[in-house]
């Protein structure tokens, strides 16, 4: 019998990929799995290796990689690049690529279609989608083609103008709404789902009301899991971080220190040096 792991719900780390059923073992033994958005061939190998069990290729790539204002703007043939790098680059992890804004709305054909483009031309094993009980019928289409859903309520950012911008969802009155979109993405078929700035007490009774897990960003430690943007968590983002992240390293400042050394290193003739040179070989015309 393998030792159980020491973290989140994989087996046997060196061993194969994550699965569903991992996922849903962890929640049922309480122990909490780490979920980091990945957008690329290096952060995948290192997440994976640093025992992230899933990897979401989250349209979040529209602020953190193609530049755009808001996730609104980002497309699928501008997301799928990216998920098949991730995939490649990874042996072990779970991953579940988010379906961008305006690829999924129109009903449960359209969301099926582009959630079998992104099987195909990526291999990602999951595909998340926003929305509650309005996205329940799609969620549903695509469950039943047999790709698994990611659910993902409480502040879905491709519906800010609609929410009001960057708010808290569920406080007061409004939590019998997020109650009742949990138990449509469940119901529905969804694996897990993303709580995203749900109060802790209330995203504490969703979790305990569902039998799938869920992952909270913003929304406290009862979760069964969390979630965060990788570029909040290693301080490449600049400006103001929002409340519920924790910035684990200064990326940004090392980056700039080692351009700036170089560039110093260039301006002053400290670099190339004689090691970075080629000789001029017999045997090598060029
Ligand atoms: N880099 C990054 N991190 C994210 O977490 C993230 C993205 N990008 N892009 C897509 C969405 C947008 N999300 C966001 C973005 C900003 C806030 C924010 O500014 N929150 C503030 C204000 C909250 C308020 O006014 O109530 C906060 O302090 O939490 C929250 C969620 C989460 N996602
Ligand atoms: C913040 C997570 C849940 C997300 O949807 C994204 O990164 O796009
Ligand atoms: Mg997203």
């Amino acid at each position: 019998m393998p030792e159980p792991a020491p973290y989140g719900p994989s087996a046997d780390p060196a061993q194969r990929r994550v699965r569903i059923g991992d996922l849903q073992r962890a929640k049922q033994d309480g122990r909490p799995w780490a979920m980091l958005t990945s957008y690329d061939q290096y952060t995948a190998a290192i997440f994976e290796s640093a025992g992230i069990d899933v990897l979401l290729v989250g349209d979040s790539a529209a602020n953190n990689v193609y530049g755009y204002e808001t996730t609104i703007g980002v497309t699928v043939e501008e997301l799928v690049p990216l998920a098949r790098a991730v995939v490649r680059a990874t042996r072990r992890a779970f991953v579940v690529a988010d379906l961008p804004f305006g690829s999924y709305e129109s009903g449960p054909e359209q969301a099926l279609a582009t959630a079998v483009r992104f099987l195909k031309k990526t291999g990602c094993h999951a595909v998340k989608v926003e929305g509650g009980v309005r996205t329940a019928p799609q969620i549903e289409a695509i469950t039943a083609a047999g790709i698994p859903v990611m659910a993902h309520i409480g502040f879905t950012p491709q519906s800010e103008h609609a929410l009001g911008g960057y708010r808290v969802q569920g406080r007061g009155v409004a939590a019998e709404a997020l109650l009742a979109d949990a138990h449509a993405v469940a119901t529905a078929g969804a694996f897990a789902v993303v709580l995203e700035m749900v109060p802790g007490e209330l995203a504490g009774r969703v979790t305990k009301e569902l039998s799938i897990p869920t992952v909270g960003i913003g929304a406290g430690p009862e979760c069964d899991a969390q979630v965060l943007v990788w570029q909040d968590l290693a301080g490449l983002r600049t400006g103001p971080l929002p409340r519920f992240v924790k910035q684990y390293a200064d990326l940004a400042g090392e980056l700039r220190r080692a351009a700036e050394t170089y560039a110093g290193d260039v301006r002053e003739g400290r670099f190339p040096t004689a090691e970075h040179t080629f000789g001029n070989g017999r045997t090598n015309p060029s």
